[in-house]
């Protein structure tokens, strides 16, 4: 009897969805099927076909379709969604909104159709925006929709915290809440290098400066990069959220999850720390914060409403 692989669709072929395909593959997490606009189906079958040649190189086995039809997406497993430009050095992420809210809108419907039981995840920006689109345009149950940024935040705030410390990445753990934006909330308090308190190991000034530049470090790669944003990092977290799901680990993972009443906050799609197993969010988790803290996951929930507002009228 032929094993059926899981199958995961990316839409958006360009520098996140190719780089999150390859990587899936490498991982072996299921067949790939890289999607993205007619005028670009040549490259993007050229994109996958150079991917799958490099399986018998790398070991891996699995499937990768180039195309811009939807039909190849049918009975997907996972969506990852990846469709819509990118800022560059000068904007912010809040000015692709008009145009990425029309994008995201019109990939869901055709989602909807072909992989209607499938777990979507969201990486276009603005984020916590995006992912409220896709919702409303899904018509998913919202532990079906997710969007990625804290994955993404906080391996920015574990690199700095790392090499600040001179240590491994693998012993500082963290987590960075809120929306995905300049006012992101880095939880330093439940911040740990090998299980002590960084606020033991890393004098307060410094702390700060780790946090503005967690806050900012989407800008700081557009401005090296001067025609585009992060890829590597963003992929990687991507498909880490992608693992947490098919292989059902109930991982704690940040994720924009829609918040009904947790934190205070109803009807907002925002950053918080969530349970992600093969059902997609299986749990949010509303952890204690200080007042400080919640001061904080406040300005940044207003900045996630007012995006929202853009895109709901
Ligand atoms: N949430 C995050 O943490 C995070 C991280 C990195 C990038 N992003 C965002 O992800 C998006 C993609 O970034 P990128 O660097 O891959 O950009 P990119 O320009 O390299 O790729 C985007 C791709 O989307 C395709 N596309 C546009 N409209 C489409 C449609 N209707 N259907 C299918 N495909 C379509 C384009 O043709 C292009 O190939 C941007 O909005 C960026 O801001 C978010
Ligand atoms: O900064 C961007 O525009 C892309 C992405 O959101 C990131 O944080 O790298």
């Amino acid at each position: 009897m032929a094993i059926r692989r899981n199958k995961i669709t990316v839409v958006g072929a360009g520098f996140t969805g190719a780089t999150t395909a390859l990587m899936l593959a490498q991982k072996e997490l299921g067949d790939v099927v890289l999607l993205d606009i007619p005028q670009l189906e040549n490259p993007t079958k050229g994109k996958a076909l150079d991917m799958l040649e490099a399986g018998p190189v790398q070991g891996y086995d699995a499937q990768i379709t180039g195309t811009s039809n939807y039909e190849d997406a049918a009975g997907s497993d996972i969506v990852i969604i990846t469709a819509g430009i990118a800022r560059k050095p000068g904007m912010s992420r809040d000015d692709l909104v008009n145009t990425n809210a029309g994008i995201v809108k019109s990939v869901c419907e055709n989602v909807r159709e072909v992989a209607p039981d499938s777990i979507v995840i969201i990486l276009s920006n603005p984020v916590d925006a995006m992912t409220y689109v896709a919702y409303q345009a899904l018509g998913f149950p919202k532990n079906r929709v997710i969007g990625q940024s804290g994955v993404l935040d906080t391996a920015r705030y574990l690199t700095f915290i790392s090499q600040e410390l001179n240590v491994s990445v693998e012993d500082v753990k963290g987590v960075v809440i809120g929306g995905h934006g300049d006012d992101m909330v880095p939880l330093v308090r439940y911040t740990y290098a090998g299980g002590v308190p960084i606020e033991k190991l890393i004098p307060a000034d410094r702390i700060e400066a780790i946090v503005q530049r967690t806050r900012t470090g989407g800008g700081e790669i557009v401005n090296l990069l001067g025609n585009g944003s992060a890829y590597y990092a963003p992929a990687a977290s991507l498909v880490q959220m992608t693992e947490a799901i098919l292989k059902d680990k109930k991982r704690i993972i940040p994720t924009i999850a829609l918040l009904e009443g947790e934190y205070g906050y109803d009807n907002l799609f925002m950053g918080v720390l969530t349970v992600l197993g093969a059902n997609g969010i299986e749990k949010i988790l509303d952890i204690e914060l200080t007042e400080d803290e919640k001061t904080a996951l406040d300005k940044t929930a207003n900045s996630v409403r007012n995006v929202i507002k853009v895109v709901t009228g």
